[in-house]
């Protein structure tokens, strides 16, 4: 039996399914691997089963020479902490978890949306103070969601179901940033400018990948362009923002206000961010439910076992 590493605890089911096929570790810690581990498991296992946070970076695929490790089946959909090209050249392979994620994510957008725009969270933190003085017209005005328009950065398998829950459940307008067009079964406009579509748009919602491409392609220029009611919701990766640039537009109430369930330095949250009113912060609970962490694993069981037959990975991310 091939050896494989888990690095974070799984649910029951997904070590089972393991179990069946690799002579399994798992790690008790829900602690990113430190630098001396990330290298010991790439000597001492045939496969691992990583998770975001546990940072595979070039400078350690290259101080592994000869690596037992041949996969990394990764727990997400999400591989910017692995560098794949690195990867590939020490002839390890990388996998991730494509459409499990999808719908809860896309959830998740919606989730922050209607938080930011109706002001949840903060009215929840009223509550709870016991400062709540009844309701009366004009308490808490927010922005109604319906028949607004979005602007969605990134229309891959997530921005396309928060296009599908904008325009079918709220009839909200949809507008999108994207390299390439893409076909949409109702109208949605393309946009080749972010800082054109920012200004257009009641709620900016990024969803591109996270890494060296995207990283702060929302900056001041896109807070400086957004009306002053938008609101903007990050729910792919804390690095495609300028946090700064956020904590400044949110401080100066140049935007409305926004949603983050993802951060730059996770799981550090700036002091500034943390003390403003006028943004939500969730703790990365895009994909946090119990059926889909369950698929998420069970896909990159399935990875692992392709491995283990020598057939195609199913979700390969690159190739050696
Ligand atoms: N908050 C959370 O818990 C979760 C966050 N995510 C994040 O969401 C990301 C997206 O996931 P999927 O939609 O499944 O990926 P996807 O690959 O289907 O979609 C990404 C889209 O972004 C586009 N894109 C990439 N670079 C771009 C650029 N520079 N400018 C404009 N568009 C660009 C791609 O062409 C593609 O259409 C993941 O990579 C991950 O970082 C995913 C799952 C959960
Ligand atoms: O799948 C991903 O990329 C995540 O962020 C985990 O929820």
């Amino acid at each position: 039996m091939k050896k494989l590493f888990i690095t974070r605890p799984l649910p029951e089911s997904v070590l089972s399914a393991a179990r069946e096929v690799f002579d399994t570790s798992v790690r008790q810690s829900n602690l990113p691997l430190s630098a001396h581990d990330l290298r010991w498991v790439l000597r001492e296992y045939d496969v691992v089963l990583p998770t975001l946070g546990d940072i595979f970076s070039a400078e350690v695929f290259e101080d592994v020479p000869d690596p037992r490790c041949k996969l990394l089946a990764n727990f997400g959909v999400g591989y910017n902490h692995i560098d794949v090209a690195a990867a590939a050249r020490s002839g390890i392979l990388v996998s991730n978890t494509p459409g499990a994620v999808t719908d809860a994510t896309a959830d998740t957008a919606l989730l922050l949306m209607l938080m930011s725009a109706r002001r949840a969270a903060e009215g929840e933190r009223l509550v709870r103070s016991g400062a709540w003085e009844g309701w009366h017209p004009t308490q808490m005005l927010g922005m109604h969601l319906s028949r607004k328009t979005v602007g969605i950065i990134g229309l891959g398998r997530i921005g396309q179901a928060i296009a599908q829950r904008c325009f079918y459940g709220f009839g909200m307008r949809v507008r999108y940033f994207s390299r390439t067009p893409k076909m949409m079964e109702f109208d949605a406009r393309r946009f080749e400018s972010l800082t054109e579509m920012a200004r257009e748009v009641d709620v900016l919602v990024a969803c591109v990948p996270g890494g060296p491409e995207t990283r702060h392609l929302v900056g001041a220029d896109v807070f400086h362009a957004m009306q002053p009611h938008a609101h903007f919701v990050n729910v792919s990766r804390g690095d495609v923002v300028d946090e700064t640039a956020l904590v400044a537009a949110l401080q100066d109430r140049r935007i409305g206000g926004a949603g983050l369930d993802v951060y730059e330095h996770e799981p550090k949250v700036p002091d500034a961010l943390r003390a403003l009113d006028n943004v939500t912060l969730l703790p990365h609970l895009g994909t946090a439910a119990h059926e889909v962490r369950n698929s998420m694993g069970m896909m990159a069981i399935d990875n692992l076992k392709a491995f283990a037959a020598s057939t195609p990975l199913p979700n390969a991310v690159n190739a050696v």
